[in-house]
């Protein structure tokens, strides 16, 4: 797996170099290219980790990581922490001409390529996030692959993805990194699914809100953009208004002259007009010839003295005939004017106070150009494209024209009558300042949550984990602990007892009698089966088991009766302990115990009953040695065994205390 994801980092990053060696202006200047430079980093660091070289590889991947970073605070921080024009000029001065958007990746692409290195650091640790990180890149690259869709990307302000075959390249790393991760083990990966899905699903969610914030707020920033034109339009058809209203005033200022004006006439009428509305080019007096003989400001307009407008600017008759002809006001279209750039000229009758005679006709030249400079002097022309139109007819144009923004507004304008429209788009970079950083905030911040949840439930399966195995290793350590309790009270029970009759055996019989050093009268008898060897050889050692329990049985009922402990000695031999039992009273109970023997009616395979001897020896008083005591019943026993068993024979030697059946 190692070797196949090192083939596919090696494919993804020639794929990446082919790109860079493509992109004819990474000749000229290594930094034109940098989100391929740093695809290409991401992807050297993750060889070099793949190839088993993890300095080299943190070292390249640092390199990848910091640029990453800086880029991805650019569209984080707020634009009064640092504006645009800072980042700017910060590009300037790595590479001067250069602006901020030169630089830095897409953001989408800043992100996958961050989630890559992170993850090309941290190698294929599950506790670390690894398939989140893994996943979260697949899920931003099909949004990048969403984003470069051609009706996506008409619109948009910022740029959100990589190009599609930087793209490639970033699927290519991806790849091989999950290839790397394939061999982790299978409970691994089973374990990986409770924390994997709600934290990926939190990704989801949070690309989704983002996407709807994005697209809230381009909408709101178009809005503001069709605000601002409407504005614009609404205040300079007012303006021109105001303009021809103003021109009215002056048109029945002229009425009180009798002739011609003089010079200083014209220049004490005009100048007041010419200073307050600052777009005129000039004002001039025409006469019926239709020659210009006044103009105001002089200087700069001096080539259109004397001119015969008739000739000159044929376009203009009509306005001009009105005037000087019919006494009515007159107004031209867009025309060119005689100093150049288009225009409107209105032509007011000045007509003679004595008798109403026309003297001529007042010209007020209103330079397009300059009206819409004078109009928009507030507007910010080096981040702002206008243009006023007529019809397709480009009349003026102010701002740039490159690094224009994705929206124009048009408005229609009345303008002395004339029907223009006025343009009105952003630059991209007026937008990008005005941008609202809510919707990559969200998106940062739904990322390290989702990042965050995944550890946690991570850690908390693991733990759940953990806990499982110990509460099943604690229940079957319980049970063992049981087992070999009951183990060792077997063990013990079977060290102290007989297995076949369940009676005490010689060993706790012998314990019982050394506890009783002080108890006296104290006595001891053993009990021996008669001929039991012809029970075993007649009738078969089951029956003769079967026998031994039921005499033990009687044995342990009558002796126990009598305070004492009935054992099995060992074969055919019980032996009986009777502390406080002198020596009539341990007869009477081994007499009894011979006798209930007798009846329980087991008998020989020739009907004879099977009997017991029984040889019986006390200690009235002195210490107690046992080897003596039970010697002392031992060959009483074997008295009754001599005298013809089925009878109780005492160790005293009393002849009294003999019985026989
Ligand atoms: N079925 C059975 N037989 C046993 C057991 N322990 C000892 N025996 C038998 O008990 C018999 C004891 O025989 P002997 O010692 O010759 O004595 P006896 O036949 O009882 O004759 P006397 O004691 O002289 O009356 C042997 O045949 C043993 O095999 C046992 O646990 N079960």
């Amino acid at each position: 797996m190692t070797r196949a994801a090192i083939a596919l980092t090696s494919l993804a990053l020639g794929l990446a170099g082919v790109v860079l060696i493509g992109d004819q202006r990474a000749w000229d200047n290594a930094l034109s290219s940098p989100q391929t430079l740093l695809i290409v980093l991401v992807g050297m660091g993750q060889l070099a980790r793949l190839a088993g070289h993890p300095m080299l590889a943190r070292l390249l991947l640092v390199c990848a990581l910091a640029p990453l970073m800086l880029a991805l605070s650019s569209y984080l921080l707020p634009e009064y922490w640092i504006s645009l024009a800072t980042w700017d000029s910060l590009a300037h001065r790595f590479l001067p001409g250069s602006l901020l958007d030169d630089w830095r990746p897409a953001l989408l692409a800043t992100l996958s390529l961050a989630l890559l290195a992170v993850n090309a650091w941290l190698g294929e640790r599950p506790n670390l996030g690894s398939p989140l990180l893994l996943g979260t890149v697949a899920l931003l690259l099909v949004i990048q692959g969403l984003e470069s869709l051609p009706n996506a990307t008409a619109h948009q302000v910022l740029r959100y993805a990589a190009s599609p075959t930087q793209q490639l390249t970033q699927w290519g790393l991806l790849l091989a990194q999950g290839l790397a991760f394939l061999p982790i083990g299978y409970a691994e990966r089973h374990n990986l699914h409770r924390p994997l899905w709600p934290a990926l699903a939190l990704v989801g969610v949070t690309l989704l809100f983002w996407h709807q914030q994005k697209a809230l707020e381009d909408r709101t920033l178009r809005a503001e953009v069709h605000a601002q034109g409407q504005q614009l339009a609404g205040h300079t058809t007012h303006e021109f208004k105001e303009h021809v209203a103003a021109m009215h005033r002056f048109a029945n200022s002229w009425n009180l002259l009798d002739s011609a004006p003089t010079v200083e006439q014209w220049a004490l009428q005009t100048a007041p007009y010419y200073r307050d509305f600052r777009y005129f080019l000039n004002i001039a007096f025409i006469n019926l010839d239709s020659r210009v003989i006044r103009v105001y400001p002089v200087q700069p307009n001096l080539q259109v003295l004397g001119a015969r407008l008739f000739d000159v600017q044929p376009e203009g008759r009509e306005a001009l005939s009105q005037a000087l002809f019919h006494g009515r006001v007159g107004r031209t279209g867009v025309v060119e004017l005689l100093q150049g750039g288009p225009g409107i000229i209105h032509y007011l009758p000045v007509t003679s106070a004595d008798d109403g005679r026309i003297l001529g006709a007042a010209a007020m030249v209103v330079s397009l150009p300059v009206l819409m400079g004078t109009f928009f002097d507030e507007v910010d022309t080096g981040r702002m494209f206008l243009e006023l139109r007529q019809g397709e007819t480009t009349l003026v144009q102010l701002g740039p024209t490159t690094g224009l923004g994705p929206w124009q507004h048009q408005a229609s304008l009345d303008v002395a009558g004339q029907s223009l429209t006025l343009v009105t788009r952003p630059s991209r970079a007026l937008l990008l300042e005005r941008r609202a950083r809510l919707p990559v905030v969200g998106l940062a911040t739904g990322l390290t949550l989702a990042y965050l949840l995944y550890l946690v439930l991570y850690a908390y399966r693991r733990l759940a984990l953990q806990h499982r195995a110990l509460h099943r290793s604690n229940i079957e350590l319980r049970h063992e602990v049981q087992a070999r309790a009951k183990l060792q009270q077997e063990i013990e029970w079977l060290a102290r007892h007989d297995e076949l009759t369940a009676l005490p055996n010689r060993r706790l019989f012998m314990e019982t009698l050394k506890a009783q050093a002080e108890r006296r009268p104290l006595s001891v008898l053993i009990c021996d089966v008669d001929h039991f060897k012809q029970v075993n050889d007649h009738q078969g050692h089951l029956i003769g088991d079967r026998y031994l329990k039921s005499l033990s049985e009687v044995g342990r009922e009558i002796v126990e009766e009598a305070g004492g402990l009935f054992a099995r000695y060992g074969g055919e031999e019980f032996v009986a302990c009777l502390p406080a039992c002198d020596a009539h009273s341990s007869l009477a109970v081994a007499e009894r115990l011979r006798e209930r023997m007798q009846e329980e009616n087991l008998l020989h395979h020739d009907g004879r009953q099977l009997t017991v001897s029984i040889g019986l020896a006390t200690l009235e008083d002195g210490p107690l040695d046992i080897a003596a005591l039970m010697q002392a019943a031992d060959e009483a026993l074997y008295q009754a065994k001599a005298s013809g068993r089925d009878r109780v024979v005492c160790a005293s030697g009393d002849a009294s205390l003999e019985t026989r059946r």
